[in-house]
């Protein structure tokens, strides 16, 4: 039996240029078990990428903020706490670094991110004013609520779909996927993960990007 599978986007799915890779259409698709995306991106990011894979949205997005599957929408999190954090931010000269359209937050329902440009330790120094945490993926900071977690929307969505969580395979490259690793029956970090991804997964693979990933595929499905 193909087990069903949480994967992450951003360092994942993608090439190190940060594209998603072409070979992602060709195989996820086609795999033959549940498909999980799980994503520190916000909410219509993981749904256009189910949309445009033809696969069902299944979707855990902002970390664990946004929980989609199955016609079950769930929000966690506190993007107005996020917002006045941000407020004081930009009153000590910090700037997300997005400019003005800010695409990144402006469908955001949870949290609010900052680019890898952004003022890290001013960011922190709010954050800690404010009860929120800041989770670096590699890609952004995200200002977030603490516990709002990734592993926590991989329960529900199992949950929704009667499956045990442990049922699944996860394959991440950051800290943001801690917390699915723990929750998942099987974990995989990519060669190019961070030093806590590549500390909480039960492997890594000696590729990187999705060609980690596809690694993790072949060597499930046989
Ligand atoms: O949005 C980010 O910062 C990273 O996204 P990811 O969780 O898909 O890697
Ligand atoms: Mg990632």
């Amino acid at each position: 039996m193909v087990p069903p599978l949480a994967l992450d986007i951003d360092g994942t799915l993608t090439t190190a240029a940060h594209r998603i890779d072409p070979r992602v259409f060709e195989r996820l698709p086609e795999w033959p078990a549940p498909i999980v995306i799980a994503t520190g991106k916000s909410f219509p990011y993981p749904v256009a990428l189910c949309h445009f894979l033809g696969i069902p949205e299944r979707v855990i997005a902002e970390n664990g903020g946004v929980v989609c599957a199955d016609d079950h929408l769930a929000f966690q999190g506190d993007r107005e706490v996020a917002e006045a954090a941000i407020e004081l931010f930009g009153e000590r000269g910090g700037d997300l670094g997005w400019g003005d359209a800010d695409t990144t937050n402006r469908w955001r329902e949870s949290e609010i991110a900052a680019s890898m440009d952004a003022d890290e330790d001013l960011l922190r120094e709010v954050a800690a004013e404010f009860d929120l945490e800041v989770v670096d993926t590699g890609y952004a900071y995200h200002l977030k609520t603490p516990g709002v977690e990734k592993g926590d929307g991989l329960a529900a969505v199992a949950d929704l779909l009667g499956l045990d969580p442990s049922a699944f395979v996860a394959v991440g490259d950051s800290e943001n996927d801690v917390s699915l690793f723990e929750t998942a029956g099987e974990s995989y970090a990519v060669g190019n993960a961070d030093d806590r991804a590549l500390a909480a997964a039960d492997h890594v693979t000696d590729a990187s990007y999705f060609d980690g990933t596809l690694s993790v595929l072949e060597s499930i499905s046989e």
